[in-house]
């Protein structure tokens, strides 16, 4: 988590200056208050108001990359602690009665910190839907974290399964067909020998978003194992599901990959395998969402088979 707070040192460093200086301007002009003078209860509240802006502030640099949705919170965060610091200070450090730059530093900072924190609002908002929008083709009707692969950031086949029953269930009702489209890189292992793993890594991830960028609004990608892609593809026949399959096959063909200690770009294949429950083909009703994955993985292997043939 903390990580992040590297991408974020220019912002805590300034802070941090700006903090010291108010501090210590405040020391300087002023003298500080004897222990009788000193009101325990607004040192508490406003003592805890400042030191929550803080954790506030770390949080939100921890959590989150630069950007203007960060700095808009940032700033936002920033005015309620000078201000809120400044109020701690006047508990225990008396200014002499001609001051005014305190109360100027106590008020004027509040509103702009929640108008720069109402528009940072605003923004991670909107943020939030292009996000979203993002998501969808990864998540579809559920949202569950912990059935996320780490290398490609898509959804297990675990998640694939519980989709799938679920996208059976309505589309059945609905009198609507649903296929699934296993897509498998060819010789992915070679690939893993020739220019590592971790290069094996990036192609899984970089063909990830090539897959999401090609499939439909209403289309769900899981990694469905090791070099094997899963989608579900709803309200889709299999005429439908086996010429997307085709296209899918193209892009994927045409995608130059740039491997890391190569100047050239590297092209790969893959197959695919589509089954379909529908009007025209049914699954039986002892476990549709298994048979559906099983045909699909069938007909993968088929195609595969003859691929191996053609270049024999
Ligand atoms: N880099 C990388 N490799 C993985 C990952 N998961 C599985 N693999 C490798 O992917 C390979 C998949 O093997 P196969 O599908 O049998 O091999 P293939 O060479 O693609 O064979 P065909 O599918 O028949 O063309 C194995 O060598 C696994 O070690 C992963 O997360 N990252």
């Amino acid at each position: 988590m903390f990580q992040q707070l590297k991408n974020h040192g220019r912002k805590l460093a300034l802070i941090f200056v700006l903090l010291n200086v108010q501090i210590l301007s405040t020391l300087a002009l002023g003298d500080s208050k004897s222990w009788q003078e000193i009101d325990w209860l607004d040192i508490a509240g406003e003592g805890g108001a400042v030191w929550l802006c803080l954790v506030w502030l770390i949080v939100l640099l921890a959590t989150r990359p630069d950007g203007p949705v960060t700095r808009l919170l940032f700033w936002g965060f920033a005015c309620f602690l000078i201000a809120s610091g400044q109020d701690l200070l006047d508990e225990v450090v008396r200014l002499p009665e001609a001051t005014v730059w305190n109360h100027a530093v106590e008020s004027i900072p509040m509103p702009i910190g929640m108008l720069l924190m109402s528009i940072g609002l605003l923004y991670w908002y909107h943020e939030q839907q292009a996000l979203n929008e993002q998501l969808r083709k990864r998540e579809r009707r559920l949202r569950d974290h912990r059935r996320l692969d780490k290398v490609t950031g898509l959804a297990d086949a675990q998640y694939l399964s519980q989709q799938l029953e679920t996208e059976l269930t309505v589309a059945r009702a609905e009198g609507l067909p649903t296929s699934v489209l296993m897509l498998d890189i060819d010789k992915f292992r070679e690939i893993n020998r020739n220019l590592g793993m971790g290069e094996g890594d990036r192609l899984l991830r970089e063909l990830t978003e090539l897959l999401l960028l090609n499939i439909r609004r209403r289309d769900l990608l899981c990694r469905y194992a090791g070099d094997r892609f899963a989608i579900v593809l709803p309200a889709t026949c299999q005429t439908m599901a086996e010429l997307m399959a085709r296209q899918l096959e193209d892009v994927c063909r045409h995608f130059a990959f740039r491997a890391r200690n190569s100047d050239l770009a590297q092209f790969h294949t893959v197959s695919t395998g589509v089954a379909t429950d529908g009007l025209d083909v049914q699954l039986d009703e002892k476990d549709p969402v298994e048979q559906l994955l099983s045909r699909a993985n069938y007909r993968l292997a088929k195609a595969k088979e003859a691929r191996v043939l053609k270049v024999a």
